[in-house]
């Protein structure tokens, strides 16, 4: 489906969706503990749904309900069965070391980009921990063995869900284990997000800090003491992740409220608001929601080494801020749904921005109106969203190819587009 963006800026409130990092999180950990678990979810997704089909193929009972969903947890693992994980690297990553904890044998399958964004060196750490995987980079992944507990050691700088898939694995494994993470670590708030998701099912884990392998590390433990009990009923908050994309707009122009979001969650992408405040625009804080008005904005330089899905809504507002916007820290999204410093790069100048891919991170001379054009949303949800959301305030129309993706985390993307006042019309591709 092709997406054709007539310029009107974007203005009023639209309701947070459910947070997918989140999600994945609950799902996962509802299908390990011994009860029955209620998640509030007031939206979902292709990846949600992929998390949830791959623990119902583990044995677990996932039924949609008028709030969320029930999840009966898995009795016995399911032998030999086959995950399919769309196109969802957290899918992936978490459930690659709980399947392998279980120690049921699984296999892994999924779609576009996902083979080839990297297991390395989870891979080669679950296979020092006596588990048997096939060669990666293609699917299916097959697992089998079983995962022995111990010292892990993760680098910091290529993705968190690793840790955060061992650590949703470790409290299946009855004995100390410990994470060690190598210096710097990125996108750190989301393994505080795996923390709490654990908290919220009775297991605690410890952060302090060592030297491993002659490198100043991060170090997670999980009490082996506790294990995974059901809270009955959790709720998935509200996604800031994507919440960015309209405040970005209204920092572009006009003001745009979102509502149902926690001003104190654990989620990093929270810093849009910092963000945007940086550029110049107005930032306004209720008790459950967030508002963004427009004023003149100001070129920056931001480290996104900890919130790299905010780089794409944080570009798109570079492009009508004066002066020089520099997005420095942004190696990893080279491995994301397409390699996004090259799609945000392309999708911004197809859009008559003056951007270029500077090292690892993007370097924007803005301060005037982008002219429209046509982009490739490159299967990347947040290439379409970023470039729906940059049209708004484009002089000209702009086609968006393939903007289907945007369902991979946000299907009702477009509606609350139009809810937002925005001319979005679908195109036969
Ligand atoms: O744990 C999570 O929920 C996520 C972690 C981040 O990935 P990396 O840690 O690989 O950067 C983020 O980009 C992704 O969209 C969601
Ligand atoms: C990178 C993303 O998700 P995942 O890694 O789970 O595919 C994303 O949502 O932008």
């Amino acid at each position: 489906m092709d997406i054709l963006i007539r310029p009107h800026a974007l203005e009023g409130s639209v309701d947070a969706i459910a947070s997918k990092s989140m999600a994945h999180r609950l799902l996962t950990l509802a299908a390990l503990c011994p009860n029955r678990t209620d998640l509030n979810c007031n939206t979902t997704s292709k990846d949600i749904e992929a998390t949830a089909g791959c623990l119902e193929a583990l044995g677990a009972h996932v039924a949609r309900t008028r709030v969320g969903f029930r999840v009966n947890p898995i009795d016995a693992a399911r032998g030999g069965a086959t995950l399919d994980c769309g196109e969802s690297g957290s899918t992936l990553r978490f459930l690659l070391p709980v399947a392998a904890a279980l120690g049921c044998g699984a296999s892994f399958t999924g779609h576009g980009r996902l083979a080839q964004r990297p297991l390395s060196p989870l891979y080669e750490e679950l296979q020092a921990h006596g588990v048997k995987l096939s060669a990666q980079g293609s699917f299916p992944l097959t697992v089998s063995g079983e995962l022995e507990p111990g010292d892990f050691f993760i680098p910091g700088n290529v993705s968190s869900q690793y840790i955060s898939g061992l650590l949703m694995a470790a409290p299946l494994m009855g004995a100390r284990t410990r994470v060690f993470v190598g210096e710097p670590v990125e996108s750190r708030s989301y393994v505080n997000i795996t923390i709490r998701a654990l908290e919220t099912f009775g297991v605690h884990v410890s952060t302090g800090h060592e030297e491993r392998k002659g490198r100043p590390c991060t170090v997670y433990e999980v009490d082996p003491s506790r294990r995974l009990a059901s809270p009955s009923v959790a709720t998935v908050e509200g996604d800031w992740s994507n919440s960015a994309f309209w405040l970005a707009a209204g920092a572009m122009a006009n003001s745009v409220e979102v509502d149902g979001l926690d001003m104190g969650s654990t989620q990093g992408d929270r810093a849009i608001m910092a963000a945007l405040a940086a550029y110049g625009a107005t930032v306004r804080r209720g008790p459950v929601s967030a508002t963004c008005v427009h004023d003149r904005l100001e070129g920056r330089t931001i480290d996104v080494s900890d919130i790299p899905d905010l780089v794409p809504p944080l570009a798109a507002v570079a492009c009508l801020a004066e002066g020089t916007t520099k997005i420095v820290g942004a190696a990893r999204l080279r491995l994301k749904e397409s390699d996004r410093l090259a799609t945000v790069s392309d999708a911004l100048r197809a859009m008559g921005a003056d951007i270029s891919i500077e090292g690892d991170g993007l370097e924007i001379q803005g301060g005037r109106a982008l002219a429209g054009g046509v982009v490739d949303a490159a299967n990347d949800h947040r290439i379409a969203m970023m470039a729906a959301v940059a049209g708004a305030s484009a002089t000209g129309e702009t086609l968006i190819r393939g903007a289907e993706c945007v369902s991979k985390s946000y299907p009702g993307f477009f509606d609350d587009y139009r809810k937002l006042g925005g001319i979005a019309e679908e195109r036969d591709a």
